[in-house]
C-alpha cells in the first residue's frame, strides 16, 4: 500500500516505486500546491458579449494600422501603474471612455488595466497575486476579479492594455486584451519572446532596465518567428504549442536608471537599431514612448512635462513616434499598498500617478498636436 507523504519526508516502509512516485528529491522549498480552475471556467463566467468582442478586435486592428503607418494618428496607453480597487478603476474608465471618443480622430485611447507587477526585488505584485493586498495571496479571486474588470472596462467600448507577466495569465485574459506589454526587467526573457509570438495582440518590449534597446529589438525579430514551447490550452492540460509569430511587435522606450531616452535623437537612435537588428515590421515605422518609469525618474509632474514636450514634437511634424504610454489614475502621487479600507481612493499603490484633471489637460494636448500634424 503507497503511504502518501510529502516530499522530503524519509518514511522507511516506503518501497523503492514508491520513493519513485513520490520522490523526496522534488518540491523541497513547495509549501503548498493549490490547484485554481482553468482558463475555459473563467472565460464561461466571464463571457464577453459581440459588442465587447467587437472592441477588442476593431482596437487591435487600429493599433496595428498605427504601427506599421497606414493611420497617422497616435496610439495612447493610460492608465494606473496598478490597479488594486475595482471601483476606483471603473470610475477612472468612464472618465476616459468619453476622452477617447471625443478625441477618436486624433488618439487611439487605451487603458492600462495592470493586474501583474514585475518588482525590482520584492514587494505587492499585483491583483492577480493578491487581490486583498493583505498578504492572503487569493490568486483565484485575483484571476476573476482582472477578468471581470477587464470585461466592464470593455463595456463601455473602451479597449484595455495589459503587461504580460506569467505566461499562464494570457489564457485566462487575453481574449479580452488590444495591446501587451513585455516589462524591461523581462524583455530578453525567452519564455516571454515564446508567449509574444502566440499572442493575438500587438506586443511592445521595453528597453531593458539598464537602457539597452538591442534585447528589445532582439525580441520584435524573435518574436515574429515561429517558436514551440510548453504551455497550458484553455482547458489547462499541458501542451506543446507551436506559434505563427507576431508581425506587430514593437518597441517601448522607458528611460532606464541612468536617464530619460524620449528625446528625439534617442528615438532616431532606437529607429537605427531597429533597422540594423531586423526587428518586427511594425519596428520599421517607430516607437512608442512609456514618459513613465526611467522617463520621469518615477516623479508624474515630470512625467507630464515628458509628455508636453513629446505634444509640441509631434506637432512641429516630427515622425518616427507612434505611440505614448502614460501612468495615471484619479489622484495624484501614491501610497504603500494595504488593504482597500485603509487606503486613499484612487491613488496609486505602485508607482506614483498623474491626476485625472491633469490627465484631461495632456490628452486634450496630445489631440491638438496630433490633429497640427495631420493637418
Ligand atoms: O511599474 C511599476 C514599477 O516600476 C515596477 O513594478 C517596479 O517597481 P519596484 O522597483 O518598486 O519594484
Ligand atoms: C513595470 C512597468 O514598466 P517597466 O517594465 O518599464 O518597468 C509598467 O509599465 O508597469
Amino acid at each position: 500500500m503507497a503511504i502518501l507523504r510529502g516530499p522530503g519526508s524519509t518514511d522507511e516502509r516506503r518501497t523503492l516505486s514508491e520513493r519513485a512516485v513520490f520522490p523526496e528529491t522534488m518540491d523541497i522549498n513547495i509549501r503548498q500546491l493549490d490547484p485554481i480552475p482553468a482558463p475555459r471556467s473563467f472565460i464561461n463566467d466571464i463571457q464577453l458579449t459581440d459588442a465587447q468582442l467587437d472592441v477588442v478586435a476593431q482596437s487591435r486592428n487600429r493599433i496595428r494600422d498605427i504601427l506599421h503607418g497606414r493611420d497617422s494618428r497616435l496610439l495612447v496607453i493610460v492608465g494606473p501603474c496598478s490597479i488594486h480597487d475595482p471601483k476606483a478603476a471603473l470610475e477612472y474608465a468612464h472618465n476616459l471612455a468619453a476622452l477617447r471618443n471625443q478625441y477618436e480622430d486624433d488618439l487611439e485611447i487605451v487603458m492600462r488595466t495592470y493586474f501583474e507587477k514585475p518588482r525590482t526585488t520584492i514587494g505587492w505584485k499585483g491583483l492577480i497575486n493578491d487581490p486583498d493586498l493583505d498578504g492572503t495571496f487569493n490568486i483565484r479571486k485575483g484571476m476573476f476579479l482582472a477578468r471581470k474588470i477587464m470585461s466592464d472596462v470593455l463595456a463601455l467600448g473602451l479597449p484595455v492594455a495589459t503587461e504580460w507577466l506569467d505566461p499562464i495569465t494570457p489564457q485566462y485574459l487575453s481574449d479580452a486584451v488590444s495591446w501587451g506589454a513585455i516589462g524591461a526587467r523581462n524583455t530578453e526573457s525567452q519564455v516571454h519572446r515564446e508567449l509574444a509570438s502566440g499572442l493575438s495582440m500587438p506586443v511592445g518590449f521595453k528597453n531593458a532596465t539598464d537602457g539597452s534597446i538591442k534585447p528589445a529589438a532582439d525580441s520584435c525579430y524573435a518574436s515574429s518567428n515561429e517558436h514551440h514551447f510548453l504551455s497550458i490550452n484553455l482547458d489547462g492540460q499541458v501542451i506543446a504549442a507551436e506559434t505563427k509569430g507576431n508581425a506587430d511587435c514593437h518597441v517601448v522606450l522607458r528611460g532606464s536608471s541612468s536617464g530619460p531616452n524620449y528625446d528625439e535623437a534617442s528615438v532616431q537612435e532606437a529607429l537605427a537599431q531597429l533597422r540594423a537588428s531586423h526587428a518586427g515590421s511594425a519596428g520599421e515605422h517607430g516607437v512608442v514612448i512609456d514618459a513613465a518609469h526611467g522617463n520621469c525618474g518615477k516623479d508624474e509632474v515630470v512625467e507630464a512635462q515628458v509628455i508636453e514636450n513629446i505634444a509640441q514634437r509631434l506637432a512641429a511634424g516630427e515622425q518616427g513616434i507612434t505611440g505614448i504610454m502614460m501612468e495615471s489614475f484619479l489622484v495624484a502621487g501614491n501610497q504603500k499598498p494595504a488593504p482597500l479600507d485603509q487606503l486613499t481612493y484612487g491613488q496609486s499603490v505602485t508607482d506614483r500617478c498623474v491626476p485625472w484633471d491633469k490627465t484631461a489637460q495632456l490628452l486634450e494636448v496630445l489631440a491638438r498636436s496630433m490633429h497640427q500634424r495631420n493637418a
